[in-house]
This record gives C-alpha cells, sequence and structure tokens, in this order.
C-alpha cells in the first residue's frame, strides 16, 4: 500500500534544475508557480530530499490565501505535511520548512542516524526512521498511508526523483520546461542518481498532456504499466 505519487519539477530547455553550484534559478513563469501551488494545496503532503533544503531553502507551504481557506473549509489543515527525506538527521532547525507556516513537518531519517540530532530535530518535526545509510522508500510510502496520506507530491531535486522513478514508485510526473539554458555537465537534471544502463529497465511513460505555460511547456506523463 502506498499514497498516489505526483512528481513535478521545472526544467530549463536542456534538462537542468539549476546551476552547477545548485543555485536556485526561476525556471517557471507567475503561472507555472501558481500551477505548483494549486498542486501542492491539491495535496496531502509534500516531499523533498535534504540537498534540496540545503540548496533553496523552501518552505513549501501554500502560497494563495484563496487556497489556503479552501483547505480549512474542507477541515483540512492550511498546508499539506511537509516531508524531508535527511538521511543523516541534516536539517537545519532555522530551515524555512521547519519554521514558516503552520502545518505538520515529517523528517525521515535512516535507522543509522546520530541520536542526538534527532532528538534535537524532534522537537520540530515527526520523526520517522526507515532503512540503513539511506530511506528506505517502499518502508517509508507503507508509513505514509498508514498514517492517511493519500496523495503525495514530490518536489525534487533530482536525486530524489530519481530515486522515485528508478523504484516504480510514481503515478505522474509534470515537467515543466522553461525558455531558459542553464548547461554544465555537472548541473542537476530531472533525474541524477546512477542512471540505467539496459533500456528494458527504463521506465515507460504515457503522455497525458502537453500545455503552454508562460514562455515553456508543461507535459503531464502517467507512469505506463508492465503488460
Ligand atoms: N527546478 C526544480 O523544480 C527543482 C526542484 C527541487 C530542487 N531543485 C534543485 O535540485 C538541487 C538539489 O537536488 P539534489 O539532487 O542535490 O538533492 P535532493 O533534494 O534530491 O536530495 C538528495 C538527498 O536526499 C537524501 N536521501 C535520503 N534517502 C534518499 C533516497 N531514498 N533517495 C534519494 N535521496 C535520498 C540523500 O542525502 C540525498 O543526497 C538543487 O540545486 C535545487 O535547486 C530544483
Ligand atoms: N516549479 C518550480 N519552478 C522553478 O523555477 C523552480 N526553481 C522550482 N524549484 C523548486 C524548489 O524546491 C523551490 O525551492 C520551491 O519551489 C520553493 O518553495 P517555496 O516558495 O519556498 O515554498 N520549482
Amino acid at each position: 500500500m502506498r499514497p498516489y505519487i505526483i512528481i513535478n519539477a521545472a526544467m530549463s530547455a536542456d534538462g537542468k534544475l539549476s546551476t552547477r553550484e545548485r543555485r536556485q534559478v526561476r525556471i517557471s513563469g507567475s503561472d507555472d508557480f501558481a500551477r505548483v501551488d494549486r498542486m501542492r494545496a491539491e495535496s496531502d503532503a509534500i516531499l523533498v530530499g535534504i540537498g534540496t533544503v540545503h540548496a533553496d531553502d523552501p518552505s513549501l507551504t501554500v502560497k494563495s490565501p484563496e487556497l489556503r481557506s479552501a483547505r480549512r473549509r474542507e477541515g483540512r489543515p492550511e498546508n499539506p505535511i511537509r516531508i524531508v527525506l535527511d538521511s543523516h538527521a541534516e536539517t537545519p532547525l532555522s530551515a524555512d520548512i521547519l519554521v514558516k507556516g503552520e502545518g505538520e513537518r515529517i523528517i525521515v531519517v535512516a535507522e543509522d542516524a546520530d541520536l542526538r540530532k534527532i532528538r534535537a530535530l524532534g522537537e520540530h518535526a515527526m520523526i520517522i526512521s526507515c532503512g540503513k545509510g539511506r530511506v528506505d522508500l517502499p518502508c517509508l510510502l507503507q508509513k505514509l498511508s498508514e498514517s492517511g496520506i493519500e496523495r503525495l507530491m514530490i518536489e525534487g531535486g533530482g536525486t530524489v526523483i530519481w530515486s522515485f522513478l528508478s523504484e516504480g514508485l510514481f503515478d505522474e510526473l509534470n515537467t515543466y520546461i522553461g525558455s531558459c539554458v542553464i548547461g554544465g555537465a555537472m548541473a542537476p537534471t530531472l533525474a541524477d542518481g546512477e542512471g540505467f544502463i539496459d533500456e528494458s529497465q527504463f521506465p515507460r511513460l504515457l503522455l497525458q498532456e502537453v500545455q503552454r505555460i508562460d514562455d515553456g511547456l508543461l507535459i503531464r506523463w502517467k507512469r505506463k504499466m508492465e503488460e
């Protein structure tokens, strides 16, 4: 049992998520950011990796007051649960994800993470422990599902997206392609990690929709199930 998983990321025309220094750049325009905000508001939880927390310090809150009120009217907290994959419990206590906006936070650590760091983070967030060395995703997804999370949005970065894609743990992939070129062989891409060697391992996708937004393109894919 696992939640319905939607991966969302913005990349440059040459497939990069940010610069080689992992400095956050604005790839989406205002309409695409508004679309991302709607996706957040429709989700029970949003997940990022510790690399994104270090690079971007995102808050992952719902920005539109109307969307926040709509969630409250539905009896839901105004922000979805914010989740960080953080094997070694390194999320800074001052991270925006911990200090900005109302709502629950979950820090997911590996079983061998430092207990002192876990205790400190435990003052600000719920701690889930899954896997050795790094977070075991099937274990985590089972726990999230048991706690009532039905719709999970993955907001990056490239290492985390690779893990979900390569383990077949996704239902939809939304890629926004913006009108800029970032370049750099070492700049993060949509799916980093090791990469596949054998064609038979490639996750296959079904094209759902292509939409012009701002000066770029949103491409919505669904995972193609094996026949
Ligand atoms: N353009 C976009 O839409 C977008 C979105 C998010 C992030 N970014 C960019 O992506 C970059 C950060 O990406 P990144 O790849 O360095 O970091 P990441 O956010 O993907 O985090 C990766 C880290 O998560 C931890 N982790 C624990 N368990 C894991 C597991 N099972 N699988 C994968 N990771 C696991 C590991 O410590 C790993 O190093 C930044 O430059 C950021 O600006 C861009
Ligand atoms: N959709 C999207 N378009 C972009 O051009 C871009 N750079 C990101 N990057 C995702 C990254 O994780 C950001 O840090 C969060 O989108 C910030 O989230 P907050 O505003 O702090 O809630 N995402």
